[in-house]
Formats: C-alpha cells, structure tokens, sequence
C-alpha cells in the first residue's frame, strides 16, 4: 500500500475573511468525493494546478469527519499487529496542530485524543470478549525534536541536557529514541493528563503568522501490547506534528527563531529530499541527515502510513502552498508494504512485579530485541518469496508513457507519475552487471588526469543531480567512454563524504546541500523549489553574488518582489549571531568572512573589515595587477585539489584539506567558473577559509 496523502484545506481566520482565497477542492465527477486541490499558477493567474490526492477535505470538514474517514479505519489494524503511523505536513499556520491535536471541547479534539479515545474503548471491547484471556497495555512516549536535537517531554524540561537523547538503530531497522521515557496509560483520563502536562514542556514561541506557532516537531508513541496466554504482540501507533516551515521574510522572526527556523527548514527540506529518492527509487535516501527523517523513515516502516496535508486556503501562501503540494503528491507515490507485526512469545511481567502507571524508563534493549524482530523473519520471508526485504518501493509502470513535466502555462494534473526509476534491488542489480560488464574498459587506464578530472566532475554532476539511475543500465550508452573501477571509487568516496555522517554535523555541507537541491529542483523545472532552497542556502553564504543573483533571477521568473534587502539582513545577521555565540551545535560555521570583497554588502562585511584589516600580506590579486610568485604558488596548491599538496599548506589539517576540496568539487557543479580559485579574495570567501586561514598559509609558504 502506498503512503496514504490526504488535504485538508482550513478555514479562513477571523484576520483572514477578507483575503483571496485561492485554493480549493474539487472532484474528479460530481458523484465522487473531493481528490483534488486546485490552486492558480502563480505565473499565470487564469491557468490552475491541479493535484490529485487519496482524498481532499473542504474548509467545513470537522475533527470527527476527518478522524472518521482517515484514522478510525486503521485502528483495526493497529489491534491486528500493524504499525500505524499518521503525520500532519504544512506550512506554519495552516493547521497541524489543529488537526492533530485540538481544542478542548469535545467536538475540537483532534487525531491524538480521538486516536487514543479508540485504542482504549477497543482494547476494553478485546479483554471483555475474551473473558480477561487478553490483556491490552497502552504505553506512552512523547518527545520532540527541537533545532534537531531529541528532548523527552514526559521529563521536565529541567531534566534536558543540552545534546538532547540520541537515536539508535535497531537490528529490526527502526531508528528508536534510546533513554527515553515510557509511560503506561491505563484510561483516557491518564493519557489527557498526561498529554497535557507534556504540551507544556513543548518549545513553542509566537511569531508574526502565528501566536501559537509549534517549533519543534511533536511526536507521540503509542505502544500496545496484547497478551493472550503469553504470546505477546506489540504494535506501535505513532502521531506526528510536524513543525511548519516558514519564510523568515514573511514572519518576521528574530535571532533565535531564525535559528530554530533553519533547523525545522533543514529537516523538511530533508524529509522531501527523502520523498524525492524513494519516489526516484535512489539506492541511498537521505534519512540519515536530520533527526526527524530518521524517525519517520519514510516508506521504511512497515505499517501504515496517513500523511495529512495541511493547507491555508490564501494568496499570502501561494508559493508555500505549491512548494507543500508538490511534496505531498509526489509523497503519494511511496510504496509501503505492510508487514504486521509477529506474535512474540514472551514471559510476560507478573501483575505484582511488574510496572504500574508512572514513570518506566525504556531500557537499552540489546540490537536483537526480544519484540518484533522482523528482521530475520522478513529476511527470510523476503528469501522465501525471492522478493526484496526492504518494505518500500515505487510505483513504476514502465508501459506507459511518461507524463511530460508540469510547463508554465500548463495545467497539470499531478497523478502519480509513471516512474521510470527502478526498484531498490533491481537497481543494485543493475548496477552490479553494470560493473560487471566494464572489465575491458578497466585496463585501458590511458586518460589524462585533466581527463579523469572531467569525467569526474561529469559524473559527479550526475550522481548530484540524482540521476544516477538512468547511468545504472547495465550498458553504457553507445559514444560514452566507461570509467574506470579508480574513478569509480573515487565518485563513490565523494558521495559517500556528501551524504556521511561528516557532513551531516557540519553546516558548510547544509549550504552546499542547499545550493544542489536547489539545482536539482531547477533542473526538473520546480522554480518555487529551486527558490526556497536558494534562499536556504543564502544564511551560510550571506553576500554572495551570485547566489543573489539566482534569486532574484528566480523571483523575477516566479513573478515575485525583489528580495527585501532589509529582510535579507536580518536573516544575515541573525546568522551570523547564532554562528558567534555558538548557541546551536547542529549549525555552527566556521569563523571568519564569508562574502568577498567583490560580493559583499557594505553592512554584512563588519566581520570582514576587522579581518582584513589585521592582513598584511598581499590583499588581492582580484584587479589587473598581476598575482605575486607567492599569491600564485598558494592559488595553484588550491586549485590542484591534491590533498597532499594542500596538507601541506600551514594551518590546513586534514578535515580542512578535504573541506576544501570537497567545496571546489561541488563549486565545480554550481558556477561557470569551473570552480577555479582565482584570487586571494575569492579563496578568503570559501567556508571555512576565514580568518587567519588564508594569511597563515599564504606566510607559511616557502618559496624556492
Ligand atoms: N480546521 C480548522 N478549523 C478551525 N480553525 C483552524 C483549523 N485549522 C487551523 N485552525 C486555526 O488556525 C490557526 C493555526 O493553526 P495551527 O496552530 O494548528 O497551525 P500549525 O500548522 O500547527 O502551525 P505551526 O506549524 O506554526 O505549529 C489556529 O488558530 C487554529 O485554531
């Protein structure tokens, strides 16, 4: 089955009635219910999108319509064994929260109260049927994560420590919170109490669009274990609200929700990364680069999967609104096979040992976990059945032709895309024969390193941009020289560094992330995307020319104002605030000046008057003065990209040496300089590069 995607569109705020409303539902025929939202192109305001989803919810939907018709059919399932998993997506202020958690009158209760509502009256019904033979125990988690650090919100606040609790992978592939607390719920009376108290401990804060506006995604756990004469089954109900991405322009944020706004931006923008790669059937999904796709897993867990898409129906959202439906319809296309969960024999805690309502710390279980231990049963189901052991996969109807890419004054209708990707392990497959056939290219290693370097950056260029399964046919296409097994590491080794663990902790790598998504995005003709990850990326390199330029070329293409220099500032500033005082680990960037003298805005360079002021080595060789022996020696090592060389240069360790390189790699793919250093100035400006940096090097060099 594949991720269930549902809209619902909320009503107009009261500060809101007399605004355009510009997105509404609509019907394939006038018998059926509503699947569709239309919403104007923004460039051509009397063309609509269209986008199909499993089911669309008008302004007038209540809590109880839209629990009954998404939630309460799964709970069945959930009693079954299965894992259920329900998610609110949107952009801040369209109502996440609203949908998933509620008011306090009856009728306002969202998912979470009406969900737990049905466990228990259901898990009464079971241990009454079967004449107390079964017995049904709800047990609670609830955590958030907040600027993608993990607190527990059943502990006080004063109990968090400042790296929050790590995650760890269990050898059944889910990723679990470890520390964290567990609290058995015996009545909805328990859980409401408790739900309150931990809604408490959430981080929120006001921004301009929204005074109540969460910021730090939610997430409930909800563990049911039924014993029937000691064969036990867990299932796991998980409810998440997602914390919104926002415009910092829009909402006017100040320093520290800039902060928080980068790490919950960061994390979406990850999350459709992810939803992009398995709907692309992408051998690696990013998960692994925010803590909350991690969590998700996407497509991995082996239940079922609602995402509930929240929308404002007004103009002031429109791009954002594009941005979430494009996301969301393309999230409708993830496969998720659903795998219930086994009946574990266990020795079950007695009554008088065992734990009462409160506080249960969940123990580290060992990687081969006593409960639902899929892994080993579905691997050898999956070899059983010769099918693969991964639970998602992709919907690819090779048949048919593929539908031509939304254009600009084209209404589209976004049903789920024939793909022509392919599926995990068929893939891998691919691949393989691809290696295996390429043996007599192998040997005739006779390219020149400027050659080499080429079909590097080439292909590089392509992995990238995720095209990597079309290079996976087994033949190389004809006129296309193979590449080596040497080139071919080294191309893994660089994507392995791009998605690894090293870049995850190191911001420089998010901007860089940001400036790729934002070329993929453009490359698929996604403008709105494109966008909104430039302008993501605009934070880790404040002034930089040519980004400005990309955007505003963007804004300009999207019809949109001019950036909003005073806005930009302030997102620069507020940057720059939260790189000085370190406040946030996940973010920090390295010192020094990020624009170049060329780039600059006048007010974001007081950093870099103070550094340069103290350099007295050679300024620049920028202007038409030709570059000193030395200038030239240092530019020369830069540009070589030979880690040897450059570990050679005073100051430059070798996470520097790399950072380095890696930069003018992925450089390579974003400018149309070739990624060449070609002064002092220009190198200064690099991440990473500030500072004493550059100056140290540069004294350190000797000359013969
Ligand atoms: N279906 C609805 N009916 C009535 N009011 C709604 C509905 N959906 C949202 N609202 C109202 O809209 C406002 C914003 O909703 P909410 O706080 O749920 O947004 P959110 O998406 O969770 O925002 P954030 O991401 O900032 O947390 C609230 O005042 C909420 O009561």
């Amino acid at each position: 089955m594949s991720v269930r995607v549902v809209a619902r569109i909320r009503p107009l705020l009261e500060k809101e009635l007399d605004k355009d409303v510009i997105v509404r539902p609509d019907r394939v025929d006038p018998s059926s219910p509503d699947t569709i939202v239309k919403i104007p192109n923004p460039k051509n305001e009397t063309e609509e999108f269209s986008f199909a989803f499993n089911g669309v919810y008008d302004q007038e939907t209540t809590q109880e319509a839209l629990f009954t018709r998404e939630v309460q059919p799964h709970l069945k399932s959930l009693f079954q064994g299965y894992d259920v998993t329900i998610f609110a997506y949107g952009v801040t202020g369209t109502g996440k929260t609203h949908t998933m958690r509620g008011g306090m009158k009856l009728a306002d209760r969202g998912v979470i109260p009406r969900l737990l509502s049905g466990v228990f009256r259901r898990g009464k019904k079971i241990a009454k049927d079967s004449d107390g033979q079964t017995t049904v125990r709800v047990t609670l988690s609830y955590y958030e994560i907040y600027n993608d650090k993990v607190f527990d919100l059943l502990e006080p606040p004063e109990k968090r420590t400042l790296s929050g609790l790590p995650l760890r992978a269990e050898a059944n592939g889910r990723t679990v919170v470890a520390g964290l607390s567990e609290r058995a719920c015996e009545d909805l009376r328990d859980f409401e109490k408790l739900y309150i108290e931990a809604n408490n401990n959430r981080v929120t804060a006001a921004t301009k669009l929204n005074a109540h506006s969460s910021r730090s995604h939610a997430i409930l756990r909800v563990k049911l274990t039924q014993t029937t004469d000691g064969n036990v089954l867990e299932s796991t109900a998980s409810a998440i609200d997602l914390a919104g991405s926002e415009d910092n322009r829009r909402t006017d944020n100040g320093k520290e929700r800039l902060v928080e706004s980068a790490a919950i931006n960061k994390s979406l923008f990850v999350l459709s990364q992810c939803i992009d790669a398995i709907t692309r059937g992408d051998k690696r999904i990013p998960y692994r680069e925010s803590k909350m796709t991690r969590i998700l897993s996407l497509g991995q867990n082996k239940g079922i999967t609602v995402m509930i898409l929240n929308l404002a129906p007004i103009r002031s959202y429109h791009l954002d609104t594009l941005s979430s439906l494009n996301v969301s319809s393309r999230a409708k296309r993830i496969e998720v096979r659903e795998i219930e969960n086994e009946v574990v024999f266990k020795q079950f805690p007695k009554s008088n040992t065992g734990p009462v309502a409160g506080v249960v710390r969940q123990p580290l279980r060992p990687l081969a976990n006593a409960h639902n231990v899929h892994n080993g049963n579905m691997a050898a189901k999956a070899a059983e059945a010769n099918k693969p052991v991964k639970a998602f996969s992709v919907y690819t109807d090779k048949a048919k032709p593929s539908i031509p890419r939304p254009t600009p004054g084209t209404s589209i209708s976004l049903v789920p895309r024939p793909s022509t990707s392919k599926r995990p392990l068929e893939y891998e497959a691919a691949s393989r024969q691809a290696k295996a056939a390429r043996p007599a290219t192998e040997e005739k290693i006779t390219m020149s390193a400027a050659e080499i370097e080429a079909m590097v950056e080439k292909k590089v260029s392509e992995m990238l941009a995720k095209r990597t399964a079309a290079a996976a046919s087994p033949q190389p296409a004809p006129g296309q020289p193979d590449i080596s097994e040497a080139v071919q590491k080294r191309l893994e080794a660089l994507e392995r560094r791009i998605e690894g663990e090293d870049w995850r902790e190191d911001s420089k790598s998010d901007g860089l992330r940001c400036l790729l998504a934002a070329r993929q995005h453009k490359e698929r003709g996604d403008d709105a995307a494109a966008l909104r990850a430039y302008e993501m990326a605009l934070p880790y390199f404040p002034g930089q020319a040519k980004l400005l330029g990309k955007i505003a070329k963007l804004r300009s293409r999207l019809g949109l104002p001019a950036e909003d220099e005073a806005s930009q500032s302030l997102v620069k500033s507020g940057r720059r605030r939260a790189l000085t005082d370190g406040e946030d680990e996940g973010i920090q960037i390295e010192d020094g000046p990020f624009s170049t003298a060329e780039e600059a805005e006048p007010k974001t360079s007081k950093v870099k008057k103070l550094s340069k002021s103290k350099i007295t080595f050679e300024q620049s060789s920028s202007d038409d003065t030709p570059a000193s022996p030395r200038t030239s020696r240092l530019l020369e090592v830069v540009n070589s990209r030979d880690l040897g060389l450059i570990r050679g240069l005073v100051g430059f360790g070798a996470k520097r040496a790399q950072d380095l390189v890696d930069y003018l790699e992925l450089a390579t793919l974003e400018g149309d300089d070739g990624g060449r250093i070609a002064s002092l100035d220009q190198l200064r400006a690099l991440p990473g590069m500030g500072g004493r940096t550059i100056e140290r090097a540069y004294e350190g060099l000797t000359m013969a």
